[in-house]
């Protein structure tokens, strides 16, 4: 179904407002396949809603967001979510489905048999660095927030969608793990090469992880490049960033 190979979404002319209010305004950017987009910005500057409107749990007030060359409105909102991995902070996990149900959720909702979705859970926990004989059987909450974090991207993996959407996944855990999980991340996505869309406000994370930055502020999107465009840029939101990196 894709139309163009090289873009995986694109935001045309988009603003998404809520009783007249404009929570993101002008938005006008592709995010090629393959990639590591990563929205940065402070909080409340309009990435997670910028988010929403990738997979439909948001639709905009005006100009069109298309995914692989079809407006999210034109999709049948589950077919796009199928395409679609979402991570997020607090991972969403079913407390009362143990590891292997978790992640397993989206190929039994798409049908697939017992022993085929037992199979990839085994494969995908070990991916994402979590032994399946000792974690397939936990419950979320006899887990640590870095291994719930491992589950959730297993899960949003699980049926292989093409474009992944992550937001603050790693944003509650330890400096340490966090950037374990980065780096670990990143090998992942380099070798499965899907898109993905991260929503940080952490430059540290943004430098680590993105092909490319995008910078939000007040709801547009004020900056988009790599990071040596980042750095180079007189934008005075990017430089309010930028000072924040020696204090780390
Ligand atoms: N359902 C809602 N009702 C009213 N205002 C909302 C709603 N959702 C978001 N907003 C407002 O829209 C703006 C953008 O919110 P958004 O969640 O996209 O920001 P963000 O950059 O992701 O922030 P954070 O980093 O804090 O998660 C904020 O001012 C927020 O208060």
């Amino acid at each position: 179904m894709p139309q163009n190979n090289a873009i995986a979404v694109e935001f045309s002319e988009v603003s998404y407002s809520l009783n007249r209010r404009p929570l993101v305004s002008d938005l006008n950017f592709s995010i090629q396949s393959g990639e590591i987009l990563v929205l940065l910005g402070r909080s409340g500057s309009g990435k997670t809603t910028t988010m929403k409107l990738i997979n439909r749990l948001l639709t905009p007030t005006s100009g069109e967001v298309r995914v692989q060359g079809m407006s999210t409105v034109e999709w049948n909102p589950i077919k796009l979510r199928r395409q679609i991995g979402y991570v997020i902070q607090e991972t969403g996990l079913f407390p009362h489905f143990n590891v292997e149900r978790n992640v397993g959720l989206v190929p039994s909702l798409e049908g697939w048999s017992r022993d085929r979705i037992h199979q990839r859970v085994f494969e995908l926990l070990h991916l994402v660095g979590l032994d399946p004989q000792v974690f397939a059987t936990r419950y979320p909450h006899e887990l640590s927030g870095g291994q719930r974090q491992r589950v959730g991207v297993a899960r949003a993996l699980a049926a292989d969608p093409p474009l992944l959407l992550m937001d603050e996944p790693f944003g509650a855990l330890d400096p340490i793990t966090r950037v374990e999980l980065q780096r670990e991340f990143r090998r992942l996505q380099q070798e499965l090469g899907k898109t993905v869309v991260f929503v940080t406000h952490d430059i540290q994370e943004a430098f680590v992880l993105a092909s490319r930055i995008g910078l939000m502020a007040e709801g547009r999107l004020v900056l988009l490049g790599t990071k040596e465009e980042f750095l180079r840029s007189p934008q005075p939101e990017a430089q309010a960033f930028m000072e924040c990196l020696p204090k780390l």
